[in-house]
């Protein structure tokens, strides 16, 4: 046994390989879904264009909110999504700073003059008489394809091959550019919530044979510690409240519901790894066991496919 499992009591067989310290002696959370009975406040702090490598235009919005200082993020297929909190009319607001902020319509061009009229196609933006946006044919409000997207800068930007974050947030991308509309809230809660300093001791205990929960709990963490209120309050600062939810996991989908039901999963779509339909997707023996924990413990609505063996 390593020494730095000595002073720990050993685990279950079942649980994990015998030189492991003992679960059931450890703190073991439920993975909860952290309900709150008032959303958190969100604001949109600003909204811009971004052509991408992909083909479609994204339109990136930042939130600012009430119960943390991290830059929280919607990226946005479809102009005509719009922001509550980023249209409605600022006291003292002039188009100058409502197209500097993105509260316009239609395509922003050097010397354009108004935010609330696109002088191309004649569109035009209607407040009420408290400056609140008012939902009309240039407000997209159908139902909506969703991906709510946790932090993984391993898997998005360091092409780990531990988990199959960067693919899924890829292959979201891919369906609402399809589609023509759909948004992915991107949260910044790395690792689960326990950050990225705290998952990359998990990654040396999976290494040395913990399995994903196992190694958020040796660490002292719940095995999933984050919340989805932030996603519940932005979609619905978007008007999107109808969605179909791009996911495997059954306890996002209650959470981003809320706790009354402020949101509504129309349709759950399966997010199924691309090498498990005999396409080019993340194979390996980490990601293998990444999707096994997360079918066997946390109880993802995913089923491998028997005709794809361990390649
Ligand atoms: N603690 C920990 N976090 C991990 C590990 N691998 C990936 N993650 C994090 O897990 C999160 C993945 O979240 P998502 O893909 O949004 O959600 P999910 O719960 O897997 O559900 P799906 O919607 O089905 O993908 C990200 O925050 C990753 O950084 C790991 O081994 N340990």
């Amino acid at each position: 046994m390593s020494d730095l499992f000595k002073s720990m009591p050993l685990i279950s067989p079942v649980l994990a390989p015998a030189s492991f310290p003992r679960l059931d002696d450890l703190e073991k959370d439920e993975i909860s879904s952290n309900l709150l009975e008032e959303l958190p406040k969100v604001e949109c702090i600003a909204r811009a264009r971004i052509p991408t490598t992909q083909g479609p235009e994204i339109f990136l919005h930042l939130y600012s909110n009430n119960v943390d200082n991290k830059e929280h993020l919607a990226i946005v297929f479809g102009e005509d999504i719009r922001s509550r909190t980023l249209y409605k009319q600022r006291p003292d607001d002039t188009q100058d700073d409502r197209m500097t902020r993105g509260a316009y319509i239609g395509k922003l061009f050097p010397g354009r003059k108004s935010a609330d009229l696109d002088p191309k196609s004649g569109k035009e933006l209607k407040f009420s008489s408290n400056g609140e946006l008012i939902l009309d044919e240039n407000t997209h409000t159908s139902p909506t394809i969703v991906r709510i997207h946790s932090e993984c800068y391993t898997g998005e930007t360091a092409w780990s091959a531990r988990c199959d974050c960067g693919e899924q947030f890829d292959e979201a991308g891919r369906l609402m550019g399809l589609d023509g509309h759909g948004c992915i809230v991107y949260l910044r809660q790395e690792g689960r919530g326990i950050g990225l300093g705290e998952k990359l001791k998990a990654y040396n205990l999976q290494d040395l044979g913990a399995d994903t929960v196992q190694a958020n709990l040796l660490l002292r963490h719940p095995a999933d510690k984050r919340s989805f209120s932030l996603a519940t309050s932005i979609l619905m600062d978007l008007n999107l409240v109808e969605v179909k939810l791009l996911t495997n996991n059954p306890d996002k989908i209650v959470a981003v519901e809320g706790k009354n039901k402020e949101i509504k999963v129309l349709e759950r779509v399966a997010m199924v790894p691309l090498a498990w339909q005999d396409k080019e997707g993340i194979e390996s023996k980490e990601v293998e066991g990444y999707l096994r924990t997360k079918i066997e413990k946390m109880g993802h609505l995913l089923q491998k496919p028997i005709n794809i063996g361990a390649k």
